[in-house]
């Protein structure tokens, strides 16, 4: 479980990846942070980042996301019209690529203020290309299996509990078809009860054929989805 590609015709390729940081407030300091970081995640395949906190898994699933700049290497995904490489991608492209192709569960949940719960995660699903009944519908059914109960998904989820806006992000980042999904530490303030839903939906999301790529502090759920652990450490620059 800890080779770097399958035999299945790539999603993702990620090749010779590295990112250091520039702190300006420390007098430009550099803090190096990933070298060459090479794998591959097929579709069907659950890919999991592993390594100890600050080995740089969170940075790098942001860098597939397009959120931080890619400066050496490729970021190679494979789509309908061909094959993007976000490192030297516009940003137009990546927007696009976002709405279609690439799904992100961030650990925090950021919204619009003021939009309720349901149109918070119904919105998501519109913007992912799902007619609009079909994105309320599927919403609902979300919600309701990741026990939000009813009575709050007419507020804003901004006062909600951290577990709460955990399971509201999840059905953000899961209610459209995306054949690649990125999973930041989805489980990180739940409970065992809705650990297991959320295993449930990743393996669904699995059985239909998406790239997952996550990070899983909880040994239980990564030994429950993970097809195969990329050690990011093994690409880390000495400290
Ligand atoms: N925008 C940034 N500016 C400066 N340093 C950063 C930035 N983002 C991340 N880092 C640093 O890069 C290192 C890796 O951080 P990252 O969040 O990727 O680690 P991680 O492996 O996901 O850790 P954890 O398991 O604790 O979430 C850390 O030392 C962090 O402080």
């Amino acid at each position: 479980m800890t080779s770097n590609s399958s035999s299945a015709t790539p999603l993702l390729e990620v090749a010779n990846v590295s990112k250091s940081f520039t702190m300006h407030l420390h007098g430009g300091a550099r803090r190096d942070v990933l070298r060459a970081i090479s794998f591959t995640a097929a579709p069907g395949e659950v890919v999991t980042l592993g390594g100890p906190s600050g080995a740089g898994k969170s940075s790098l699933l942001k860098m597939i996301h397009g959120d931080y700049h890619c400066p050496d290497g490729a970021i190679r995904i494979r789509h309908d019209d061909g094959v993007t490489d976000l490192a030297s991608a516009a940003p137009r492209r990546i927007l696009a690529l976002r709405r279609h192709v690439i799904g992100y569960v961030s650990q925090f949940l950021r919204v619009i203020p003021r939009v309720s719960t349901l149109d918070v995660v119904a919105a998501a699903g519109r913007e992912g290309g799902l007619a609009p009944d079909v994105a309320s519908e599927r919403a609902r059914t979300l919600l309701t299996m990741l026990n939000v109960p009813g009575h709050l998904w007419a507020l804003p989820p901004a006062t909600f509990s951290g577990g709460e806006q955990q399971r509201v992000n999840i059905a953000r980042g899961l209610i459209a078809p995306r054949p690649l999904l990125l999973l930041d530490e989805p489980t990180a303030s739940l409970d065992a009860r809705n650990r297991a839903v959320v295993v449930e939906l990743i393996r669904e999301k699995q059985r239909a054929g998406a790239a997952i790529v996550g990070i899983f502090h909880d040994e239980d759920v990564r030994d429950a989805v993970a097809t195969r652990i990329v050690d990011v450490t093994r690409f880390a620059p000495a400290a």
